[in-house]
């Protein structure tokens, strides 16, 4: 028997008509048996926003970022990317779509140079010493860093070689979480504005987990309040005060009193 496949249809089944960068479609995560760290989560994220994530500790919004480059992987139907299921797609070309800079930055043995240009070495391409000096620019890193070892480099100064790292592979999506928590007050800023820059200039959307109310106020288009779960609360950062949700309120009273 012939089995034929319409493969432009698959591809047409897989797409949805969203025409969000980032569509989240009732995401759940449930471990051990029934333990739901991840309840029907639902939120339409457009190209070149900036969308913080906030609510207390342990209420799952790692877990709910970690799940938009397949860190761990997500049901399929739950997470598209141009209205594609992340889960069709390859893991590599997500992670280089979607690009991410955690809270310690990690970076290899080597030169700032080594960092920046590993990820487009993976992908066959040799960066100039120009391109390197460019995306130190974009992460606010002056271009005589290139040279030096990541050995001694200060945690403000190695977030922003992470952050040069991630741009390299030119992604669409920069997923953040709690990226400036280690860093001082300026280092924090010189970071913000690196992001905020490249929202403008390239059209980059931006996901940002964070325990800053004035971070998220300084930066985000749009905040969603996650609680146990829950995506609670969709608002813009102006409209914090007027959260109508008991739990929302209860958060954000605590926060702002930090
Ligand atoms: N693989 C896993 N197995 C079991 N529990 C997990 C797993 N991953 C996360 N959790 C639990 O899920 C909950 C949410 O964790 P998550 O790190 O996403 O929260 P968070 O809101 O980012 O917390 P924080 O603000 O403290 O970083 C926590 O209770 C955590 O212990």
């Amino acid at each position: 028997m012939c089995i034929s496949i319409d493969w432009g249809r698959k591809a047409a089944l897989q797409k949805r008509s969203s025409s969000a960068k980032i569509s989240i479609q009732s995401l759940e995560r449930v471990v051990e048996l029934d333990n739901h760290i991840l309840t029907g989560i639902s939120v339409d994220i457009q190209a070149g926003q900036v969308v913080g994530i906030i609510g207390p500790s342990g209420s799952g919004k790692s877990t709910l970022l970690r799940a938009i480059n397949r860190l761990w992987e997500p049901p399929g139907d739950s997470i598209f990317l141009d209205g594609e299921d992340i889960t069709k797609l390859n893991v590599l070309t997500v992670r280089r779509r979607v690009g991410m800079l955690f809270q310690t930055p990690l970076l290899f043995d080597g030169t700032v140079a080594d960092n920046v240009a590993y990820g487009p070495r993976l992908q066959g391409k040799r960066l100039t010493d120009a391109e390197i000096e460019g995306y130190l620019r974009q992460a606010d890193l002056d271009v005589s860093f290139a040279k030096k070892s990541i050995i001694g480099l200060s945690v403000g100064q190695a977030q922003r070689v992470a952050l040069a790292r991630t741009l390299a592979n030119q992604p669409e999506v920069l997923l953040l979480d709690e990226p400036t928590s280690a860093l001082d007050p300026v280092s924090t800023r010189h970071i913000e504005e690196s992001v905020m820059h490249l929202c403008r200039s390239t059209g980059l959307t931006v996901i940002m987990v964070s325990h800053s109310i004035e971070q998220v106020k300084r930066m985000a288009d749009l905040v969603c309040l996650v609680v146990a779960g829950e995506l609670i609360e969709v608002l813009k950062p102006t409209e914090l005060v007027c959260a109508r949700n008991p739990r929302a309120q209860e958060y954000l009273r605590a926060a702002q009193q930090q």
